[in-house]
């Protein structure tokens, strides 16, 4: 990095959406001098739109716009992941692999080659020094929050970040961007779940995939008994109740997924609840705000869950997580992000 103190420079993430756009007005308002960048992370049909976009409002706002093409390594370390977890009969978190991995470092080493201090984005998180350290904390709009996206995130990144969407709700956002005549952009909708797959994600997998790479299988209770067949292991996700395809005369859910055997385990529901499970690939921001304490939450889920545990680090360096009460369907593949009150702590992979 050429500039080593703090200045007054930030390096915008685009996406051409709203909420980068308003962060971009917001950050301006604010006496930054703001450079917009978009990355190329997965172009459908080649549609290049959001590209025009962000470029368009950057000439607007008279700030610089870069583009820089990661189709590549999004390809490799992104899609290539999320195929590969459910071929493996896990369940993939690729927002929260990009962010933590890709677009945040990715932010931070464009700005420390350009001498910029800050980058930025639109995500509805904030953040808080305590005890020492940077913290992601949640955003205001709890319908937007999305800090359990975050959890990965290192001090060095932590310590320049400016996220101007936290203390806002979507609608106020929306609002801005309609008062300053960008209407495109308070318009624009929402982008729905990940990014390279806003469809079925089985869709998805059927179409990346070389015919044959998913065969029938069959469906088995947890004793061994056959209930019926099924489409392909990977069509199926830890907890999956919907869309099974049977007709039985009682709820059941995936339990278990053997992908050597293209077998799937149903049961019922209780036969889903655990108590205990074990994170790899970990990140903590301070252990001694985290481990060995009884008042952490874990999420397992973007929404609606929120459990009690203990946190401990095992001497083959996972993370060992007791629950305070059982919690179901806890996938392999999946993130786990620990939180106190607002505040997220860490997070890990599921094993
Ligand atoms: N292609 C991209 N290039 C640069 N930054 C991006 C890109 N995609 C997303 N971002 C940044 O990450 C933030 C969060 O992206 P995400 O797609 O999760 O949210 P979003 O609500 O769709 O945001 P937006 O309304 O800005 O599109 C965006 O606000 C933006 O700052």
């Amino acid at each position: 990095m050429r500039e080593t103190e703090s200045n007054n420079k930030v390096l915008l993430g685009m996406s051409g959406g709203t909420d980068s756009s308003v962060a971009a007005l917001l950050l301006q308002d604010a006496g930054y001098e703001v450079t917009g960048i978009t990355f190329r992370f997965y172009e459908k049909e080649n549609d290049t739109e959001y590209l025009e976009d962000a470029r368009a409002l950057c000439e607007r706002l008279n700030i610089p716009h870069l583009t820089y093409d990661v189709r590549d390594t999004f390809r490799k370390t992104i899609i290539d992941y999320f195929i590969n977890e459910y071929m493996a009969g896990h369940t993939p978190v690729p927002c929260t692999l990009c962010n933590n991995y890709l677009k945040w470092p990715l932010l931070k080493k464009i700005s420390d080659e350009m001498g910029i201090y800050h980058f930025a984005t639109g995500h509805y998180v904030r953040r808080r020094f305590i005890n020492g350290c940077y913290h992601i904390t949640t955003g205001v709009d709890p319908d937007k929050d999305q800090s359990f996206f975050l959890w990965g995130l290192p001090q060095e990144i932590l310590q320049r970040m400016l996220l101007p969407m936290g203390n806002l709700t979507k609608a106020r956002v929306r609002e801005i961007a309609a008062e300053r005549g960008f209407l495109k952009a308070a318009h624009k909708r929402d982008s729905l779940g990940v990014c390279f797959c806003p469809m079925d994600y089985r869709t998805f997998l059927h179409k990346e995939l070389p015919e044959g790479s998913i065969l029938p299988g069959k469906f088995f209770d947890e004793m061994g008994n056959f209930i019926a067949r099924h489409k392909g292991y990977p069509f199926y996700t830890i907890g999956q109740r919907r869309g099974l395809g049977i007709d039985l005369n009682r709820a059941v859910f995936v339990k278990e997924i053997i992908p050597a055997e293209n077998k799937v385990i149903l049961s019922d529901l209780k036969a889903l609840e655990k108590t205990e499970m074990r994170l790899k690939e970990w990140h903590i921001t301070n252990p001694a705000l985290l481990l060995n304490k009884d008042d952490i939450i874990v999420k397992i889920r973007y929404r609606k869950q929120a459990n009690r545990c203990t946190v401990t680090l095992q001497p083959d360096n996972t993370l060992h997580v007791q629950l305070h009460e059982p919690l179901t369907a806890i996938a392999p593949g999946q993130a786990a992000a620990f939180y106190r009150d607002d505040v997220v702590l860490g997070g890990g992979i599921i094993i």
